[in-house]
């Protein structure tokens, strides 16, 4: 008989965790969430088998169960669970951007010997709703499981295998530990970008040229500030401990640049973006991490008609599939408008190749 998975929250990642689910096993999914046309689409997009009306009525049937919801939906949710039927052998986990909550929350159904363990895939993107939802969305990228510490290692093997699917790195961490680090490289700089985006719209009451300028690097940094709202209240308010010690250091370290400014030191000013150059340069982006690893070519195109479908029936004639495609809207700081995203590194060099031999013109960043 087929095991059964239950999602609940079919948006980005709970659509995108069913969808790497089915691609490696033979499963019937089924889904529920508190909007009715999310619930709809994903079945209709055949991201879920069937939906249930009620959590308590997928839980009963569930040999895995995924929480897909904004991370305080999570904690309320899981606090209902104690009271449900639950299989036997029945796996609990999270896809929550937060785990110390999530867990502290968990505890009374691991007491119980209900087996939770906390998950978080570390790739995603701005965008929101299950039609974003991509198999593929977690390639290569970390997939950290915070376990309690007496977890029974199968269960956490079981739970890998389930989610192999998504070709991820698993990771093991304590939950406290996660939220001091995903704090820092993801929650963190999403309250900077934010911060950049009020400052320059402050700005623009006195000037509304300054939208019509803000290209290139402000969007880049800024993209993330794209993200749902609702998801990144409860992020901060859930991660407030870790987010307040990274404001203080954060707020001493704007002191120290505004007086490296003040005093015009220029030397200090040079060492300050050379050390931070040197340590960006050596992340390891297009390895594992948690910016999605996207492999992207630019390619200079002339602005005629039928350029793009040049381009794309070479790229058809070779086999080599592409993952996204976008026409850049400002040259200033990129030879090429055209932006293709490829899903290896191999399908990206085999269309530098063949566009080039097409007299295209491509870069990388
Ligand atoms: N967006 C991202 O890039 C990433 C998000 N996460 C985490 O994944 C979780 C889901 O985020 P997304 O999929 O991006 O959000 P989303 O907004 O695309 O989807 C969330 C879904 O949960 C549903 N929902 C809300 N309250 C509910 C409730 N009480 N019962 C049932 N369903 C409910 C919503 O209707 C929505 O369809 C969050 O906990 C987030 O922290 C983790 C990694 C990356
Ligand atoms: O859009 C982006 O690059 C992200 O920052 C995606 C993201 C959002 C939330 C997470 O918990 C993990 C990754």
């Amino acid at each position: 008989m087929k095991r059964t998975a239950f999602i609940i929250g079919l948006g980005l990642i709970g659509g995108s965790i069913a969808l790497a689910i089915r691609k490696e096993h033979d499963v019937h999914i089924i889904g529920f969430d508190i909007h009715s046309d999310q619930l709809k689409m994903a079945h209709s997009l055949r991201v879920i088998d069937e939906s249930v009306s009620s959590i308590k009525e997928g839980v009963a049937r569930a040999d895995l169960i995924i929480f897909a919801t904004p991370v305080s939906r999570t904690t309320e949710l899981l606090k209902d669970l104690v009271d449900y039927d639950i299989k036997p052998g029945a796996i609990i986990t999270d896809v929550g951007s937060t785990k110390r909550k999530i867990y502290q929350q968990a505890e009374c159904l691991i007491e119980k010997g209900i087996t939770f363990i906390g998950g978080h895939p570390m790739a995603g993107s701005h965008k929101s709703g299950v039609e974003a939802a991509r198999a593929h969305l977690f390639e290569n990228a970390y997939y950290i499981l915070t376990p309690s510490e007496d977890a029974d290692a199968r269960a956490i093997i079981q739970l890998q295998n389930w989610l192999k699917g998504t070709k991820a790195t698993f990771i093991e961490m304590t939950a406290d530990q996660h939220d001091h680090l995903a704090g820092a490289i993801s929650h963190f700089p999403h309250i900077v970008a934010a911060s950049l985006v009020h400052q320059v719209a402050n700005l623009e009451e006195k000037d509304p040229l300054v939208s019509r300028l803000a290209a290139g690097g402000f969007r880049d940094i800024t993209r993330i500030a794209s993200a749902s709202p609702v998801m990144w209240r409860d992020i901060l308010l859930q991660n407030k401990d870790s987010l307040l010690r990274l404001l203080e250091s954060w707020m001493h370290e704007m002191k120290n640049v505004k007086t490296l400014i003040e005093e015009e030191n220029e030397t200090d000013i040079y060492t300050y973006f050379e050390e931070a150059k040197a340590f960006r340069d050596g992340l390891p982006v297009k390895k594992k991490g948690a910016i999605p690893s996207f492999y992207d070519l630019y390619v200079d195109v002339p602005d005629h008609p039928g350029v793009i479908s040049d381009v794309t029936s070479i790229l058809a004639q070779h086999k080599i599939s592409i993952t996204n495609i976008r026409i850049l809207e400002t040259r200033e700081d990129i030879m090429g408008v055209l932006r293709l995203s490829f899903r290896s590194e191999e399908d990206l060099d085999q269309a530098k190749i063949q566009l080039q031999h097409h007299m295209y013109e491509t870069y990388r960043l």
